[in-house]
Order: C-alpha cells, then structure tokens, then sequence
C-alpha cells in the first residue's frame, strides 16, 4: 500500500480519483491548494498526483518542497508545451484529463515502482559507505571508531554541528566528512576561517553588501563551515541566530530579506562554554550550533593511531616529494611515541614532510625528525632502548611498562611514553601486561 497525496481544487474529479486510488488499495491525503499541500509533511508520501491549474500557485511549485516524492501533473490543457515545461521543472510524468482510469493506474503503478528502486539503491549506497572508513579520516583507535560512527549518523541529517579539538586534530576534515556525508555533497562546502577575518569585515564577508553576496550565500544549498566561531563578534553571532532560526539573512544595508538553504556546522578550540560565561559568545548561539557536538581527542590520547597516522602520511608524502620504499627506523618510532604532538595531526604531518625531504637514505631516524626535545615529556632511559635491537612498539611498549612499573606510578608511566592514563589501560588489557596489585604504586 502506499501514501499518495492528491491535489486537485475539483471535488468531482478528487473524489474520482480518490476512489479509483483507494479502490487498488492504496492510502490517499487530500489538499485544493499547492498552500494547503505544504501544510503536510510532503516527504510522507510516496506519490502526489497534482492538477496543473490551481487557485494560487501551479502544481508544479509543489515539485521542490517534496524533495525526493515524486510529482505527477495532471492538465487539462494538454498542450505539448505544458507537459513538457512540467517535466522540465522536474515533475516525474504528466497525464492528461479527463484521465482514463487504466492510463493512470498504469502511470501511478510505475512512478511507485520506480521510487521503489531508487529508495533500495540509497539505502545499499549509505550501507556500502557505513562500511567502507570516512573519506580520508585515518585512524582506528576507539576514540576514531566512535568519531567514524556519530559522523554516518549525523552526517545525513541536517543539524548543525559543533566540532571542538585542539589545533591540528581534525577538526576541518571532520566538517569535509559530514559535509561529504550530506545530501547536500553535491553542493558547495564554503569554510570560513574566522580567526583570519578583521572584526570590522566579518559582517560584510559573511553576509554580503548591496553588490555582492557573501560566503553564506555563497554556500547556498550546501554547507556552511565556520572556523573557530568563538572569534565572530555579536553583530554576527546575533546574525547568525536569525539565520538559524528563520533561515533567512538581510545583506548588509538591504532591507529585503534573503531566503537561504545552508546547513552550519562551526568548529572551536577554544573552551567555548568558558566564552559563554564570560559573555564573549550568545548563549543562544552556542545552544543553536551545539545541536550535536563531536570532539576530536588530541593525538596524545590515541597513539593507537600514530602508527597507522605516520605511516599513511608518509606514503602521502613520498608520493608528493616523488620519493620511494622510505621507512621510519625503530629509534624513530620511538621518538615519536615519546613526544607529546602539541600540534597534532597537522604537526605529524609536516613533522615527516621535512624528514622526507632531508633524509638521504631510505631510513628516517630521530634526527631527521627533529622532534622539540623540550616539548617532548621526558623520554625513557636509553638502558632501555638498545637501538640495535629490532624492537616492534608492542614489543618497546610492553619491555617499559614491566622494566618501570615497579618504580613508578602509572601517572608517570603513562607521561614518560608520552600517553593518556586511559590509553596505557587499555594497551595493558590488549597486550595481557595486568597492573601489579599488591603493593602497586598509582
Ligand atoms: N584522522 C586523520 N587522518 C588523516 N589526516 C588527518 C587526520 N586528522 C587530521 N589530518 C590532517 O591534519 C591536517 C590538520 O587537519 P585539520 O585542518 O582538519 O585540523 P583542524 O583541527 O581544523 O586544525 P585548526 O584548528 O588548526 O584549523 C590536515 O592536513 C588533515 O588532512
């Protein structure tokens, strides 16, 4: 059975039609006015069938509100010309009247079938995406996971979405991913970096002027990715509140409204609900945008993912810089495990672009790397790190942990290898290293 929906302004030929409609079983919603139509939730039914000539607006106006439902225009005026403006304004068939009743079941019957088919492909699209990872996001430890999923779930829908993270964590390719993830992929992805902007040129860059449209409109039918929106001033952050409510925006010194279809999604370092009680950023705002919020952990706290991260990054690289069979040497590892990444992916990332280029062997060591040794925690002695050993890091990781525990807390333990306490739990639950009990220090 299916939901239609007609719209006919005749009651004698609604009611014809309502019956023969009913009569094969199908369930049937009235309205006489593309108005009265848009009163209805448009994207419940599986078909609506519209005449052409209505009082008010034409039945073809109803063929962008209903999104995916197909329209199927019913006219009078059987003129070629009619039915193909329909078809071209996006109406799925037309069909004449007085309608035979065979002719439209038939009609009726295929545009359902067809819908059928597309509404299976996209649930087998979004199928084969949810098991395929996020476009170009690397990583697979539990935090990454987690991130993945609330991205398929989110993505799809229309909410605004908060990204908070530390510089270089991800947070713009986390946008790209729900961006990509939208309905909306096939429209444009407009980011704003708001740090870059002057306060004095916010209003105008993002809304426009008289002459030109700004980066909202610009975004429009696609997203809208705002860039450390904590640094907007209130001129624009109760801008953007209008926007978000009634979906509309003035240019600056128009008085005319502006109609615009953007979703936001906005991302911050900063301690943002800090910023709201210090009255730097509306409250309001902060609810609207905090729809859904995703936060990227900081590299430190998933170095599960460094290893797959430095190796995907160094590929990258080499295919860039056009070098070939480079590979990080066990004292390199180890540097990298030992430091902190207060820049995170991005300094990863630029971290084995210099190596790649100053290295002249095949082998990046810690030298090539360079890592800020005062902004790495202490590294661990070298008594135990003898460089001509061939050590894997589970290897590495689980001779430290049982050479140290005995003499230090888990706190420090956890700090000399450069990760979260949480982290050094759960490496000693999956490599079978249990924490000592009786007498353990914590
Ligand atoms: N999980 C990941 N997999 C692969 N590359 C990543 C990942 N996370 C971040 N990157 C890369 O690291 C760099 C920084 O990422 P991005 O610009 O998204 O971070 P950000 O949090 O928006 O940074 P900022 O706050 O400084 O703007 C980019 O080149 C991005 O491609």
């Amino acid at each position: 059975m299916s939901h239609i929906l007609i719209v006919e302004d005749e009651p004698v030929i609604r009611g014809a039609l309502r019956k023969l409609l009913v009569r094969h079983e199908h369930s049937v919603a009235e309205a006489d006015s593309v108005e009265q139509a848009r009163e209805q939730h448009l994207n419940q039914f599986d078909l609506i069938i519209s005449d052409l000539r209505l009082p008010g607006e034409p039945g073809t106006a109803l063929i962008d509100s209903a999104g995916a439902t197909p329209v199927l225009i019913m006219t009078s005026y059987a003129s070629l010309r009619s039915a193909v403006d329909a078809m071209r304004q996006g109406a799925v068939d037309y069909i004449p009247k007085p309608f035979d009743h065979d002719e439209m079941l038939l009609a009726v019957e295929r545009v359902l079938k067809e819908g059928r088919l597309n509404r299976g492909n996209r649930a087998l699209r979004r199928d084969m995406e949810r098991s395929y990872p996020v476009h170009n996001m690397i990583g697979d430890s539990d935090a990454m996971q987690e991130l993945k999923h609330r991205i398929h779930r989110v993505g799809p829908t229309n909410t605004p979405v908060l990204i908070m993270g530390e510089s270089g964590t991800g947070k713009e390719l986390t946008a790209r991913a729900l961006h990509e993830q939208s309905e909306r992929a096939g429209g444009p992805l407009i980011s704003v970096q708001c740090a870059a902007l002057p306060k004095n040129l916010q209003l105008t860059e993002l809304f426009g002027d008289e002459d030109s449209a700004g980066r909202i409109e610009e975004a429009d039918g696609g997203t809208l990715f705002l860039d450390e929106v904590g640094e907007l001033n209130s001129d624009v952050q109760s801008r953007l509140l209008t926007l978000l409510t009634h979906h509309e925006i003035h240019r600056q010194g128009s008085l005319s409204p502006r109609k615009v279809d953007v979703r936001i999604l906005a991302s911050s370092q900063l301690d943002l609900p800090g910023r709201v009680a210090e009255g730097h950023f509306r409250q309001d705002l902060y609810y609207r945008l905090n729809v859904m919020e995703l936060t990227l952990p900081p590299l430190r706290d998933r170095q599960d993912d460094l290893q797959s991260l430095a190796n995907a990054l160094l590929a990258r690289g080499c295919e860039k810089l056009n070098r070939h069979d480079l590979y990080f040497t066990d004292a390199a590892w180890q540097a990298m495990v030992g430091y902190s990444w207060p820049g995170n992916v991005r300094e990863l990332e630029n971290v084995i672009e210099r190596a790649i280029i100053l290295t002249e062997e095949d082998g990046i060591g810690p030298s090539q790397l360079g890592l800020n040794p005062n902004r790495t925690p202490q590294r661990v002695s070298r008594a135990s790190l003898d460089p001509s050993e061939d050590l894997s890091l589970e290897d590495y990781f689980t001779r430290f942990v049982m050479e140290n525990q005995d003499s230090m807390t888990e706190t420090e333990l956890a700090q000399k290898l450069g990760i979260s306490r949480k982290s050094l739990w759960e490496r000693r639950q999956r490599l079978g290293i249990p924490r000592k009990k009786a007498g353990s220090r914590r």
